[in-house]
């Protein structure tokens, strides 16, 4: 489940929050559509770098390549070369449900007689344990154990039964729970759907000459040259193929519950969501920060890179000086995975350095978008300091994370975040700061454009119900997770009352 699956064989998670996952599609007949995903990964890369792949529909099957590592590792221009077609889907992948290898990478394929489809999906399905066990009783094969499988396989069973890919899908909507935004391909024809909070992202583009494609962020229309159109909705299916672009319910949208942290750190910045660029929004977030706990320093620094847009928000607020006082390696992964704290804690200073000539002599305020462990807070006071800097001042541009995450987040248990765990002020003498300071929740929701959103993590109070045996595992002893709308699980039991 939510547990740390990206370091399953080492035992232990690294620093807190994880990416997600990314995905792309295209529909485009007369183009190169796995070089066209292809450049789309690239710009999703920041979401998932544990695998990649790429599926293709040529009108008689599909392929598919994938493998572990990143895109540019996966695919060789002949690899591309070989895979042509009308129809493909993408994915790079950062594990929140399975084990970590060459199995769970996606695209997953599932075959319906004679058809064979490929799935890809950005998000966790919180009861994918309970329909796995049904689909192995009912004689359904699987090869990984991964949560985005059972969706594949439970489509290729509805599908089978109603002999309809859109009415699989729709059935699959209605067991399934949790945060997903998929793309499928069969031979010919691309399919999007997303979960009915919303909780994933997922967006609609089209090329210029009428083509289509989705993608996670809309990086990734901009780097293969296609325009916004709109999101795909909460609890849509769309199909497109040789007939145009068909549009229906998959399940009626429930309350919008997009996933905040895509505004606090997963998106890049350069995406934007409801017309505000993250940057803007993140840009806004360390004004509103300034706003809430000022400090007189002499210098504002960003944790960079994710930091960068909340602290020149908060220097440009306070009108204080900003400049660069740590330099990130760009060739350490984003997701540095270590066995043991101290490993941890020297990936950070592999990752960041600070600038003595910068920082020496000077009170400076340092903004990261998030503090989830305390590890990389505490290693980067230590170096300003080291380095010379008399005052050292932390600032998170989010709230306190203090509950795991469910739905495609690799978060820590809650036992593992330092805000669960401690108040401000022990977590401002264990990182050895002179102050310390988060942004508030309602000063976070002044920043975002005005939608629903999911902030379980922030809050306690999780869109899609937590059920009761997760607890034990996930939430420190006496805590328990507000579930907003409990009257919404799911019956899984199976096969579904109808083979229509
Ligand atoms: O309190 P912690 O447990 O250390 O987690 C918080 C840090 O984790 C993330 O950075 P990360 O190094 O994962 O990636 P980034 O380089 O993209 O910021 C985030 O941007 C914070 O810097
Ligand atoms: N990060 C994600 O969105 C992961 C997708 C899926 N749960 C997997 O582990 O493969
Ligand atoms: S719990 Fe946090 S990280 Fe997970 S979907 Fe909700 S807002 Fe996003
Ligand atoms: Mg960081």
């Amino acid at each position: 489940m939510a547990s740390c699956a990206g370091t399953s064989s080492m035992g232990e998670c690294p620093r807190g929050l994880h990416e997600e996952c990314g995905v792309f599609g295209v529909w485009a007949p007369n183009r190169d559509v796995s070089r066209i995903t292809y450049f789309a990964l690239r710009a999703l890369q920041h979401r998932g770098q544990d695998s990649a792949g790429i599926a293709v529909g040529n009108g008689k099957t599909v392929l598919v390549r994938k493998d572990m590592g990143l895109v540019t590792e996966v695919f060789k221009d002949e690899d591309l070369q070989a895979m042509q077609g009308k129809v493909a889907i993408g994915h790079c992948r950062y594990g929140t449900a399975g084990a970590k290898g060459w199995e769970s990478s996606q695209p997953h394929l599932s075959a319906i007689n004679d058809v064979i489809i490929a799935l890809a999906h950005n998000g966790t399905l919180v009861n994918f344990d309970e329909l796995r066990r049904e689909l192995i009783d009912a004689g359904v094969p699987f090869r990984s154990s991964t949560d985005s499988e059972v969706a594949a396989r439970l489509i290729g069973y509805f599908t089978h039964a109603t002999s309809h890919l859109r009415s699989g899908i729709r059935k699959t909507m209605q067991m399934i729970e949790g945060g997903y935004a998929m793309v499928l391909i069969r031979e010919n024809a691309l399919y999007a759907f997303r979960d009915p909070h919303g909780i994933r992202p997922l967006v609609l583009g089209k090329l210029d000459e009428g083509e289509w494609v989705v993608a996670s962020e809309t990086c990734a229309l901009d780097i293969v040259g296609a325009t916004f159109v709109r999101e795909v909705r909460p609890g849509e299916i769309i199909r497109i193929s040789d007939d145009g672009l068909i549009s229906e319910e998959g399940l009626p949208p429930r309350q919008t519950a997009k996933c905040i942290f895509e505004d606090v750190y997963f998106s890049r910045p350069d995406s934007v969501q409801d017309g505000k660029s993250f940057y803007k929004v993140r840009h806004d977030m360390g004004a509103q920060l300034a706003r809430e706990a000022p400090a007189d320093v002499d210098l504002v620094i960003s944790v960079p890179d994710s930091g960068t847009p909340a602290a020149e928000g908060f220097a440009a607020e306070l009108g204080l000086p900003y400049g660069t006082g740590l330099v990130k390696n760009r060739y350490v992964a984003r997701t540095f995975i270590a066995p043991t704290q101290s490993l941890r804690e020297m990936g950070v200073r592999l990752k960041l350095t600070p600038l003595a000539d910068v920082v020496a002599g000077k009170r400076i305020l340092m903004v990261d978008d998030s503090i989830v462990r305390g590890t990389t807070s505490k290693q980067i006071v230590r170096m300003m300091r080291d380095a010379g800097a008399t005052e050292v001042h932390m600032r998170s541009a989010s709230p306190e994370v203090v509950w795991p995450c469910f739905y495609g987040i690799d978060t820590a248990d809650q036992n593992e975040l330092i805000s669960a765990n401690k108040s401000v002020e022990e977590i401002r003498e264990y990182i050895g700061a002179d102050s310390l300071a988060f942004l508030s929740v309602k000063g976070l929701m002044s920043c975002v454009p005005k939608t629903g959103y999911c902030r379980a993590c922030f809050t306690g109070e999780y869109p899609v119900a937590i059920s009761e045996k997760y607890w034990g595992d996930h939430f420190l002893p006496g805590n328990r997770p507000r579930n907003l709308y409990p009257d919404q699980v799911p019956d899984v039991s199976f096969p579904p009352s109808s083979q229509e």
